[in-house]
């Protein structure tokens, strides 16, 4: 059973720096962000964890494998480095959602956001190393079919992008509502989900509602492990078995169908 280890990465205090003593220049911070986001993937995933940008200003990153010590040096190390620094809010479940809200929990009660007292907060606590195991995290990487062909190769990259959002908008919605995994848009038409276990009847009724919502085609490739890279490494190959074998759906360790040429 899956047991989620994440980390939400909160920049301190960023609404009113990004404003003080005057507005600051876009592209410096869209420079800062994504440079944040480079040193936080970098570090996170030399230790086999997974970060999202999704806001920016607020990152989720699996943190399962990463113990207290590994957080408090992110942080010092982002603060020597950095003209901001990052609080960071630990949790675990087996359901994503509800470990994301355990994480949240901890930073919201040090204070707000936009506190200019409340630094460096660390809270929460990572699993114990006697409580892991090689199933705790599960990892659907989801691709949409043909985006080359279909989109890239025929409309501009602007309606280009509205397809894969709109694919991705749906897909996020029906996985957190119904099952509590969190979605993430990771760049081209890519789009990785930690999840809760979930059937491979479950992951099909997911393709087939994006399918009849925002009229996208998506494929996955779904891995099991007792970190993200793992996990993800075999949902990429799984993804691979999905292009192979013209299927929509494959498990990591699911005994392959022998194809019928
Ligand atoms: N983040 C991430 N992006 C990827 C990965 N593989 C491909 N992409 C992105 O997805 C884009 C489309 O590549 P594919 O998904 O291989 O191409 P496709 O046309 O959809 O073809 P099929 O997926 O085989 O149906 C690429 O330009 C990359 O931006 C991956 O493993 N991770």
């Amino acid at each position: 059973m899956t047991n989620t280890q994440l980390t939400l990465v909160q920049i301190d205090n960023y609404g009113p720096w990004t404003v003080t003593p005057d507005p600051r220049r876009e592209m410096d911070l869209q420079t800062l962000q994504s440079r944040l986001f480079a040193d936080l993937a970098q570090f996170v995933g030399s230790r086999d964890g997974y970060v999202f940008f999704t806001r920016f200003d607020n990152m989720v990153a699996v943190t399962n494998g990463l113990d207290r010590a590994d957080h408090e040096l992110l942080q010092e190390s982002i603060g020597n480095r950095y003209p901001v620094t990052l609080s960071l809010g630990i949790g675990t479940d087996r359901n994503p959602a509800v470990a994301l809200e355990r994480a949240t929990d901890g930073v919201q009660r040090a204070g707000s956001a936009q506190d200019g007292d409340r630094r460096e907060v660390l809270s929460g606590d990572p699993l114990a190393e006697a409580d892991r195991t090689p199933s705790d995290v599960q990892i659907a990487h989801f691709d949409v079919n043909d985006a080359t062909g279909k989109y890239t190769d025929r409309l501009n990259e602007f309606d280009t992008f509205i397809h894969i959002e709109q694919g991705y908008a749906s897909l996020m919605r029906h996985l957190r509502q119904e099952h509590g995994a969190l979605s993430f848009f990771v760049g081209g038409d890519n789009i990785i989900a930690v999840t809760p276990d979930l059937s491979a009847e479950q992951y099909r009724a997911a393709i087939d509602h994006v399918e009849a919502e925002a009229d996208v085609e998506l494929k996955v490739g779904v891995g099991t492990a007792s970190n993200a890279h793992e996990a993800g490494f075999a949902a990429k190959h799984a993804l691979e078995d999905c292009r192979h074998h013209g299927t929509i759906v494959e498990f990591a360790d699911a005994p392959v169908e022998p194809v019928n040429d």
